[in-house]
């Protein structure tokens, strides 16, 4: 069963196109990745699943539900962070965080001292107070508070330092072994790399692929790279070569093709090394990019 289906979805701004005809699904209990340049409409994308935003055509639902017509219903149901958080800058964070947790049917303090705990949050502070990372910390902790269904999350590493995104990763995935489906968005492919099970790639407001990461890096190019005193550029400008470049001793390229027609045309080559290897999310989505 899909938790969240998008269908044709299109957002202008006026005459500014955020995303156009955007359609894919996020199956209910995986993670799901929406990776995309400055600017791709992932955000456009977000706000308006979360109905926070009208698109301009299409519909989408969340388990089932309008996320339009039927908006309220679903938002108990879901845990938010938005790329910016903005809060009232007087308050205690504590206090902030049980007021967030007031608009759900259930007492949700002992969540919010234990994930507070985990980020290592501290909730006596004022808001005004916290540098960027720890606002980002007290965000994390309201999205995920109620224990929602399912968690959206708009770029949600950013000002957080490497060990806490390396708690807040654990964090996504004991969430997900509970049974919440995540939907998170990022330019940051290494984190979408250990944390997904698929992607949908987003560019100029259309999404070009939505593809298994593990098929992402196993089914596309291979870099290859060739060390050898007289390699000859030439020998590999052939169908299925890309990115091919020459420097002192060594040759680096992509194949995507027939290995066999790769192996022919190498094994006439004097070489001091070979190295083969899956290229990685990286340098797949600068692929895609271009
Ligand atoms: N409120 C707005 N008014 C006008 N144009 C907008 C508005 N919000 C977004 N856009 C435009 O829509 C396009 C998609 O922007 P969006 O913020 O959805 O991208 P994004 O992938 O989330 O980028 P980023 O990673 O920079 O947040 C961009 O061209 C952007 O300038």
């Amino acid at each position: 069963m899909n938790c969240i289906e998008i269908n044709q979805l299109t957002k202008y701004y006026s005459k500014v196109k955020g995303i156009e005809d955007v359609s894919f699904q996020v199956r209910e209990g995986e993670i799901f990745g929406f990776i995309g340049p400055n600017g791709a409409g992932k955000s456009t994308t977000i706000r308006t699943l979360l109905g926070l935003i009208f698109p301009t055509s299409g519909s989408a639902t969340i388990f089932g539900k309008d996320c339009i017509t039927q908006g309220h219903e679903i938002r108990k149901d879901i845990g938010y962070l938005p790329s910016e958080v903005f809060y009232y800058e007087k308050m205690k964070v504590i206090d902030l965080l049980k007021y967030a947790g007031s608009f759900y049917k259930k007492d949700c303090s002992k969540r919010i001292y234990e994930l507070s705990e985990i980020m290592e949050l501290n909730l006596n502070r004022r808001i005004e107070d916290l540098s960027y990372g720890n606002k980002k910390k007290v965000g994390i902790v309201q999205g995920l508070l109620h224990e929602p269904k399912l968690i959206v999350l708009d770029e949600p590493t950013s000002g957080l330092d490497p060990l806490m995104q390396q708690r807040f990763f654990e964090l996504i995935k004991s969430e997900n072994k509970k049974g919440a489906s995540v939907f998170f968005s990022s330019h940051i492919l290494s984190e979408v790399q250990h944390l997904c099970n698929r992607v949908a790639i987003i560019k100029g407001g259309h999404v070009i692929q939505v593809e298994d990461v593990k098929t992402l890096r196993e089914d596309t190019y291979k870099k290859i790279t060739l060390i050898g005193e007289s390699i000859d550029l030439k020998t590999f400008e052939i169908e299925g070569v890309t990115e091919l470049n020459k420097s002192d001793h060594q040759l680096d390229f992509f194949y995507k093709g027939d290995v066999n027609l790769l192996v022919n045309k190498i094994q006439s080559l004097e070489l001091k090394d070979i190295l083969v290897e899956n290229p990685s999310l990286e340098e797949i989505f600068m692929h895609y990019y271009k």
